[in-house]
Parts: C-alpha cells; structure tokens; sequence
C-alpha cells in the first residue's frame, strides 16, 4: 500500500482504519487456544500519523504526500462508466487511494505491486500495458526454471531500487559485472561450512539457501552472519542489497509485557492466525493482503537455552550459530515469551513454501521469495533434519497425495 518513512507496505486496501481483535477459543489437539484476527486498515494520513509505529530504514527516502500529482486522484480511466456508477464512494474512495499509494512508492523506487484494477483500462489497454511492463509484481519461478537461467540472468529482477533509471542502467549492463564492483560487496567469496561438530548436530535450524542457489529448501549454516545474502543476486553483502535495495521490514505488533500469551498479540497488521491448510498441522499463520517479495518478518522471538534436548523436544526451536558452530537456540515453546512467528508451520515442499528463514546478527528472521496472495498460509522451511525429527514428511510434488508422520503419528493419504 504505502510506505511510511520507508518501510514499505504493500498492501491492497486503502482506506479507513479499522482494527478487530476477535478473540476466541477453539479445541485443538486437547488444547485450548486463543485464536486471534487482526486486520488494519489505513490511509495516507494515517499512515503518516502511525508513521511512529513504523520502522525506519535507513537511507530511505521520507514520503512527500505533495508529490502526488492530481492524475493520481482520479480513477475513471480503469472503469466503465457503468462499473463506476455501481460503486460507492467508499470504494472509489479506496481505489483512488490504492493508485495514489501505488504511484508514489513507484516513483520513490520502492516495491511496490500495482493493484489489479491498474492493470487493466478501459481503453488503450495494449500501450498502456506495455510501458508498464516492468512492474515489480513479478510472479516466483520455481527452482529448477531460475536453476537453469541462473548464470546468464541480469540481476535485477522484480524491484527498481533506488530509481528506475537505475534499473535500466543495470539492465543494460552486461552479465554480472554491474554488481560486481558494488563497493559493499565482501570481496572474497563468503564460504559457508557445515557444521561437523557431533555434540550440537544441525537440526534444529538453518540458516539460509544454499550459496551455489536456488533451492530454498537446501539450507546451509552461516559462519558469519553479519552479510546478507540476497537470493535475487545469488550473493551475500555487508549491508542491504546495493541492486534489490533494503528488504521490506514488518515489525510486530507492539504490545505491554504483562499481555498474557503475548505471542498472539505480536502480530502484525495483515497476518492473523488460524487453523493450517496442512492437515493435522494445528494452526497456522495467514496473509491477509498481497505481501511482495523480499519482505522481512521477525526476529523470532522465545526463550534463550542451550538445552538440546527440551530444544528438540518443542518443535518451536530454531538453532543460532556463531562463527559456524551451533551456539544456542530460541525456544518459542512458551507463548508468554515467544512472537507470532512461533505459529508459521513447514512448508512440505518448495512449490508451498513461501518464506525463507536465515540468521542474521544472531537471530531468525523470515523473509518472502515470491508474492503471497491475500488468504494464503505463510511457509517456512525448517531444515531438512529438524523437520524429519517432527515427522513432516517432504512432498517433491504438491499435487502428489502421500502418507506421512507427525510428531510421531502416521496419516494415511486419504487423512491428508
Ligand atoms: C513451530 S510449530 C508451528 C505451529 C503449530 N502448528 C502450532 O499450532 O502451534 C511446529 C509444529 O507444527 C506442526 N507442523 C508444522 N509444520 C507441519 C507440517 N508441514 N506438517 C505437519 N505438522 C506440521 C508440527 O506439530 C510441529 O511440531
């Protein structure tokens, strides 16, 4: 939607805010759990106003509300005249504000997904199309298609960031020599060990995919997590991506630290929790809007221990490394110290999962690879060994129905 003092949301509503906690308990697996939905709703101004709550990230330009052109308010030329006159003023009101959001995070060159009704016009759709064909919804590509176009591919994909001449600059620019004289590049290439120390076996967590690419779910450990690695440019930097630009950051739900099952609350605007589309799974975390690539959720928050078997035990606990060697864990088991991240189940397979965890600074964050659509179960991937420890077994293809085990109990494929 917009963007406050740089954090850019991409959201696909507009307008007035309106907050609902429902509240609610509902039996699952013997357990009563508090189930909680939040939607937020804002606009410009509000935005402006909550510009508070939202982060700050560095180096990014402050929104100038003036530069939007009058263009931007009105929206006849993307609906009939008979579509329009059927909308209320509520909902034309939402869509000049969709466009207005749309615009000014594209001309300050930050993600931003163009909503649906801007992809279509009335007339001229064809030309009109066309010039906006480096829009930065781009959709994912699975694995094996990015595989193979990996080494040729120019790397600038979905964001034009910081300007869109930037963008054409690059793209001009043969293979990948633009990047590499980026300045903030680690000169030699980060190697990345696996960890061999028997004590503290890699299982309960990740780090990030693997260097040589592409497979979100081959995951290997850090020995220094101050670089971050961008999956777009298949390279690993001091600081933000100087191509792709900053990640998009979603902060928790600020809340008191006397709130009892403080995890729930720590949701933010737009994800709420329910039941998992993964039979069996228990709850899950769900997107309300479209969420863009390259947006970063978390830390993960829960309890600190080196306690490898209550770690183990959990199934909340995610592995920290320092300097290539397991360190600790967080444990989100309990809820009165975890966030929400503790409720995003596995994903079963790449097609599935949607979000990638990795350590930075010594902690978990997740963060998106592909658009989530709105209504969608956000994915993680666990690691292969800590997920074979809880039983949930790996689909190679989604569409294939098999048998598989959890914590300990095994489903038929007609349970699945
Ligand atoms: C970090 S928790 C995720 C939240 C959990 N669903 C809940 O309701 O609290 C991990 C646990 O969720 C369940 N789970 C996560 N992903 C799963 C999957 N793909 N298939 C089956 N169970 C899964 C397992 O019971 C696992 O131990």
């Amino acid at each position: 939607m917009a963007s406050v003092n740089g954090g850019a949301y991409t959201w696909d509503w507009g307008l007035c805010v309106s907050q609902t906690h429902k509240n609610y308990t509902e039996e699952d697996e013997g357990e009563q759990v508090d189930r909680y939905l939040m939607s937020v709703f804002f606009t410009n101004t509000e935005l402006v106003n909550l510009g508070k709550k939202f982060p700050v990230v560095p180096g990014m330009p402050m929104l100038d509300f003036s530069a939007l052109d009058k263009q931007s308010d009105n929206i006849d030329e993307f609906f009939t005249t008979a579509q329009l006159s059927k909308m209320s003023q509520y909902e034309i009101l939402r869509f000049k504000n969709m466009r207005k959001n749309y615009e000014m995070m594209a001309s300050l060159g930050l993600p931003a997904i163009k909503p649906d009704f801007m992809k279509s016009r009335r007339g001229g759709a064809k030309k009109k199309r066309k010039e906006c064909s480096d829009d930065s919804d781009e959709e994912w590509t699975p694995a094996s298609e990015r595989r193979k176009s990996q080494r040729d591919r120019i790397p600038v994909t979905q964001f034009s960031f910081p300007l869109k001449q930037g963008v054409d600059a690059v793209k001009k620019t043969p293979k990948l020599k633009k990047i590499e004289k980026v300045p903030n590049i680690k000169p030699e290439k980060h190697e990345i060990k696996k960890n061999t120390d028997s004590k503290m076996p890699i299982h309960t967590y990740p780090l990030r995919p693997a260097s040589s690419a592409v497979s979100y779910m081959k995951i290997e450990v850090p020995d220094d997590d101050e670089f971050l690695y961008c999956e777009e440019c298949n390279k690993e930097y001091e600081g933000d991506c100087p191509v792709h630009g900053p990640l998009v950051i979603v902060e928790d739900t600020e809340i008191k630290p006397k709130d009892k099952e403080r995890s729930l609350y720590t949701l933010p605007p737009g994800l709420c929790v329910r039941k998992s589309s993964i039979q069996n799974a228990g709850l899950g975390i769900w997107s309300d809007y479209k969420i863009s690539p390259r947006t970063r959720f978390g830390p993960y928050k829960g309890e600190k221990t080196q306690d490898l078997d209550k770690a183990h035990s959990t199934g909340y606990a995610w592995q920290i490394y320092e300097n290539g060697k397991p360190s600790f864990f967080i444990d989100a088991f309990d809820k009165n110290q975890a966030n929400w991240m503790r409720y995003v189940n596995c994903a079963r397979n790449e097609d599935e999962q949607n979000m990638t965890a990795y350590q930075h600074r010594g902690q978990i964050y997740y963060r998106t690879h592909k658009v989530i659509n709105p209504d969608t179960e956000l994915l993680v991937w666990y690691g292969e060994d800590y997920s074979e420890e809880l039983g949930i077994r790996r689909w190679e293809d989604s569409t294939e129905l098999k048998p598989f085990t959890v914590n300990g109990t095994k489903y038929l494929d007609d349970e699945i």
